[in-house]
């Protein structure tokens, strides 16, 4: 990002205490529109409080969430994700009942309304671009084969790639992904490569938090690092990853 160009999301001094620890000391991050930004940083150091924090379910005790210049900090996650906020989880929630397009079709409608309504689209069939742009979703996470299926039925990894699914249906302008390789098989990493990519190809502005070091330096375009809730350092990935602060950080030598 050009140090001009102003951020698609930017977090500014959030911190955030649970009973007296601190999860997040006045941490900033600036997120490009467009791109693909991974936080990552060992066990503990606040990178699920802060897609929270970005996501509303969790409020800051300070510090904002301005989204495209607005600010978001107050609203509840059911109020972001129509301006376009949606996350996955690391523990997979699915509607495991329904089948996998039905969950896709929940997603879809989970930016506009709640309630009733919201099922519309399963009680009558769905109008046509719907069906067809959640066709896409599906085709893009591989997810085709298996539109009839029950959630639950699924493998793990499937259900990662449906998750995904689902709240892309929901047509974010920044899609927060919690761990989206862990638990999956070797394969199924490989191929959650391309498919982010060709999101962000696509313009789509993706938030990754994730372990995984081969996944973070082959999607993301930025990376923050997080220890001990405060922002360690952030660039490139190649040049992050490689620096003796994070190496330290991590291997806690
Ligand atoms: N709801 C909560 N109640 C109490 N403490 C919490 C809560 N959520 C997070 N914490 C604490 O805040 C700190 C940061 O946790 P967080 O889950 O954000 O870290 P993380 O970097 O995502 O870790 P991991 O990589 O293990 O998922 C930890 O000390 C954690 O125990």
């Amino acid at each position: 990002m050009s140090p001009l160009a102003e951020p698609l999301l930017r977090v500014s001094a959030v911190t955030k205490h649970f009973q007296g620890v601190e999860a997040l000391g006045a941490v900033d991050l600036e997120v490009a529109g467009g791109s693909v930004h991974g936080v990552v940083g060992p066990n503990g150091a606040g990178k699920t409080t802060l897609l929270n924090v970005v996501s509303g379910y969790v409020p800051p005790d300070e510090g904002r969430v301005v989204l495209g210049g607005r600010d978001v900090t107050r609203l509840t996650p059911q109020r972001r994700v129509p301006l376009g906020i949606v996350r996955t989880f690391q523990n997979i929630r699915l509607f495991g009942g329904l089948t996998v397009l039905e969950n896709v079709l929940l997603g879809q409608h989970s930016r506009a309304v709640t309630g009733a309504r919201s099922l519309w689209p399963l009680r009558t069939g769905g109008d046509r671009r719907l069906r067809a742009e959640a066709e896409r979703s599906l085709e893009l996470f591989g997810l085709t084969d298996y539109r009839g299926r029950r959630a639950a039925e699924l493998p793990y990894g499937l259900q990662k790639q449906l998750e995904m699914a689902r709240a892309l249906a929901a047509r974010p302008k920044v899609l927060l992904l919690d761990e989206p390789a862990s638990g999956m098989t070797a394969e199924d990493r490989r191929s959650l490569v391309p498919r982010i990519r060709e999101l962000r190809d696509e313009g789509l502005t993706v938030v990754v938090v994730e372990h995984d070091m081969d996944v973070i330096s082959n999607i993301c375009d930025h990376v923050t690092v997080l220890n001990f809730g405060r922002r360690l350092t952030d660039g490139p990935p190649g040049q992050v990853l490689a620096s003796d602060e994070v190496r330290t950080a991590y291997l806690g030598t």
